[in-house]
């Protein structure tokens, strides 16, 4: 069993500083000695360039705690009469740095006047903004060196966001190859224009020695996004002399020459020029993305602007995040696993995190443009090309894969005999794996430093076999990591034994794949050999976490969960709010429907309820509770159960519409409810979006009745909508709806402890009769789920705690 190493706390630290090296290589940098004092402004670095900038800043970094360690001043130890001399240049240097920073100083401080007079005229004082960017300036240099170490993290070699973050189309990012220190070779970062093959060690380009020669200028470096210049009318920037790196590494050998008390002067220009050019550089990003077509509007011109960008709310956990899903919202769903690859990213990505969903190209896609990239994988021998089509929305990027095996299935993406779906995913997971190298989003390839996947269910579960038996255990993309999430266990990509030679793999991870059960007997299993190679795994509840583990709930890889427990986590999904929600639901602005909140909850829903009725052709009558049901049609969704309480259901003055396709016999039941109590029952074969949507607007009642139930998403469109969920206590059910108490007058609706028709009666028979004779409580289960934070941020922050101990674990 795998299991986190603890570092001592010296290696450790020296480790993680490994992992957000900069990307210039400190003790590769050989300082120029001028009058003792190494010099930060070495030769052949272009100005102008963000990154340059960054760079030397990041030298001037790096040589200061050289300069500590004395390793400076041994250099300069040559004769004693050279060394006066030099002494005597220091100071007289020095001198002029200071008269140069007393200079800048003013500035700063008029320039912070006319901010403050014009912030003063145009912002409330008491919105809460100043207080972060005052105590900026005042930082330690401790800190300021934290600060600049950040900015050598967002460099573009190690593929940290943190400047990405919500500026991800600040295209003029570079993305040079990285040296790696612990293994000597070159990692390739980017290789938008490399043609090679998933296999081959990819090509070093021996041309990205930055610091030695000027940085050249890829092609998609030329394109619309490119950083602007600063702004003419800022003579702050404008000026040359006082450009953020002279001065940084003029202060620096400051401080570590003068140990009067000058160095606590020092220090403080330290970290205010650091500021400086760290604000310098977010301008820069935010100006990028401002001028973004893509983000629709063009920055005007305000003063003021350089203030107002929080920091990112995952702070220095800001890393690049690609989710690999078969289906993804709204452009490919048959269930909650395109729900949540729709909006987790969306929320991932207001947290700061520059994040990316790669799926299938199933069809035509409107918003996605081709990128141009064309590369080839094999599968089970032949060879594939694959394209690649981007689109970014909501500071998202979504890459589709195109490729002859996935048109025409768009209707039934999972559709095929076993060795068709099989040789779909391993093109799938071994295109999606290289997209970081290869696809330039939004200008820019994402790189493989500080990266991890987020593969889901056993369609992708070979991502992270992939990823480790191609790349890490080759010495490649060191620094991603993989997540797999668990959405429904039941569904594990199981086939004999000879299915491992489709999947073209190493001999020794035939027993990665290889599993026992009674009822597979030894078997292929793809699920079983994502889980044991991803560095963590999530499950989308913390009850479907707890049943995982169980025999009847691990569907046979319990004892694989089990020996794994120390990487899983259950997190409850989030839902988009954005889509379900009943103030804006697109779905609800015709055919009689209406948007509703909160406070039009009464009015708007029972006209949503009258206009379903109406629409399916049912009695329109606001007295009658109307009862729905939204799923797949499968052994899972407990439809068997509802088929047992039909009969005493039809006794109740009731109405009952279900929504769902899968298995053809429950289909038939759907329609046969349907013709049997056509004055109360319909039954709505097929999946419709705008269906769903009107039923979860317009019935009372959800009922889910789920014999097993990772998350669910419905109960939880049905708690905003104000319509009370009846679920079987079991997975996610369990965790989102507290069941009623009339007592305390709480709960969100009812549960069932066990899937049997008896006690789903029962708890109907509950929820009629507070419907019925009790409307204050009914309106109270009403609010309360109205007004539960649902939305994908809680989950967001919890995964990126399992982004980050992934990262941190070798
Ligand atoms: N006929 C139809 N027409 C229109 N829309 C339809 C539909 N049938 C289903 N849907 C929609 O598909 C989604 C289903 O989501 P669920 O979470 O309930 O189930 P699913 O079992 O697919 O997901 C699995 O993954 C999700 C996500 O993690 C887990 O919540 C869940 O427990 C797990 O089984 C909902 O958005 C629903 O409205």
């Amino acid at each position: 069993m795998a299991s986190i190493k603890s570092f001592p706390t010296g290696l450790e630290s020296s480790i993680l500083a490994n992992r957000h090296r900069p990307l210039i290589s400190v003790p590769n940098y050989r300082p120029k000695k001028v009058g003792g004092i190494a010099d930060c402004n070495s030769p052949g670095i272009s100005s102008n360039s963000a990154v340059d900038l960054l760079s030397r800043v990041s030298l001037c970094n790096g040589r200061r705690s050289w300069a500590r360690h004395g390793v400076v001043k041994a250099a300069g130890g040559e004769a004693e009469d050279e060394a006066e001399d030099s002494l005597q240049a220091t100071i007289e240097k020095s001198k002029k740095v200071l008269a140069i920073q007393k200079d800048l100083l003013q500035q700063i401080a008029e320039r912070k006047k006319l901010v403050s007079s014009i912030k003063n005229t145009l912002i409330d004082p008491e919105d809460g903004e100043q207080p972060y960017k005052e105590s900026k300036v005042a930082i330690s240099r401790d800190e300021a060196f934290a600060e600049s170490e950040e900015l050598g993290n967002d460099l573009p070699g190690n593929g940290n966001g943190s400047h990405l973050k919500q500026f991800k189309s600040s295209s003029s990012y570079l993305d040079p190859a990285t040296k790696s220190e612990e293994n000597g070779k070159d990692l390739p970062v980017n290789r938008v224009q490399f043609d090679a093959s998933p296999t081959k060690q990819p090509k070093a380009d021996s041309s990205w020695d930055i610091q030695s020669k000027e940085v050249p200028k890829m092609p998609w470096q030329y394109s619309a996004l490119s950083i602007p210049q600063p702004s003419s009318s800022n003579s702050f920037y404008n000026d040359s002399k006082y450009s953020a790196e002279v001065i940084a590494s003029n202060t620096s050998t400051f401080t570590e020459e003068d140990s009067d008390g000058k160095s606590k002067d020092t220090t403080i220009k330290t970290s205010i020029i650091l500021e400086k050019s760290s604000r310098k550089e977010e301008e820069q990003h935010e100006d990028a993305r401002e001028s973004n077509p893509e983000n629709g509007n063009v920055k005007a011109e305000d003063p003021t602007n350089q203030d107002v960008n929080p920091p990112p709310l995952a702070g220095a956990n800001v890393m690049n995040v690609i989710i690999v899903a078969a289906e993804c919202a709204p452009w490919v769903k048959t269930g909650g696993l395109g729900d949540v690859a729709g909006s987790l990213p969306k929320a991932l990505a207001r947290r700061g995190h520059r994040v990316m969903v790669v799926v299938p190209r199933y069809g035509d896609y409107a918003e996605a443009h081709d990128s141009g990239v064309r590369k080839r994988y094999k599968v089970d021998d032949q060879d594939f090309e694959v394209n690649y089509f981007h689109a970014y929305i909501d500071c998202v990027d979504f890459v589709f894969i195109d490729s002859p095996l996935f048109r025409n299935i768009e209707k039934n993406i999972y559709g095929g005999n076993r060795t068709d779906i099989l040789m779909r995913m391993v093109l799938f997971c071994k295109a999606a794996v290289e997209v970081p190298w290869h696809v330039p989003c939004g200008g820019v390839c994402y790189g493989d430093g500080n990266m991890a996947f987020i593969a889901n269910d056993w369609h992708t579960a070979l991502l992270p076999v992939y990823l480790k038996a191609y790349y890490r255990d080759n010495g490649l993309m060191q620094y991603a990591r993989s997540v797999l999430v668990i959405h429904n266990i039941a569904h594990q990509g199981r086939g004999p034994v000879n299915d491992f030679n489709i999947v073209d793999l190493p001999p020794h991870y035939l027993d990665v794949f290889k599993l026992y059960d009674p009822i597979g007997g030894e078997h292929f299993n793809i699920f079983a050999a994502g889980l044991k190679t991803a560095d963590r795994i999530v499950t989308v509840s913390h009850g479907y976490a707890w049943e995982l583990k169980t025999s009847e709930g691990g569907w046979g890889l319990h004892q694989i969960i089990n020996e794994n427990d120390w990487k899983l986590r259950g997190i409850v999904n989030g839902i988009d709010t954005k889509e379900w929600s009943p103030e804006a639901d697109v779905h609800l602005k015709s055919d009689g429907y209406v948007n509703y909140s909160i406070d039009t909850l009464q009015i708007g829903k029972s006209q949503c309820k009258a206009a379903l009725q109406k629409e399916l052709g049912l009695p329109v009558r606001e007295d009658v509770p109307v009862i729905g049901f939204i799923g797949r049609l499968d052994n899972q969704k407990g439809v068997d159960l509802i088929a047992e309480a039909v009969p005493w259901m039809m006794g109740q003055d009731v109405q009952l519409v279900m929504l769902g396709t899968g298995r053809h016999d429950l289909e038939e039941l759907l329609r046969k409810f349907e013709r049997e109590h056509y004055d109360k029952v319909r039954g709505w074969v097929g999946f419709s979006v705008k269906t769903a949507h009107r039923i979860t607007a317009g019935a009372d009642i959800l009922l889910m009745p789920s014999r097993f139930e990772p998350c669910g998403l419905n109960q939880l469109y049905a708690m905003r909508y104000g319509t009370i969920p009846v679920v079987h206590a079991v997975g996610g059910l369990k965790d989102t709806v507290q069941p009623f108490n009339p007592f305390e007058e709480s709960g969100l609706g009812w549960t069932f402890s066990r899937a049997e028709k008896d006690k789903l009666i029962h708890a109907l028979g509950n929820c009629f009769l507070t419907y019925r004779e009790y409307k204050e409580s009914w309106e109270g289960l009403q609010k309360r789920g109205m007004s539960r934070d649902l939305s994908w941020d809680n989950a967001a922050q919890n995964y990126e705690e399992v982004l980050v101990a992934a990262k941190y674990q070798w």
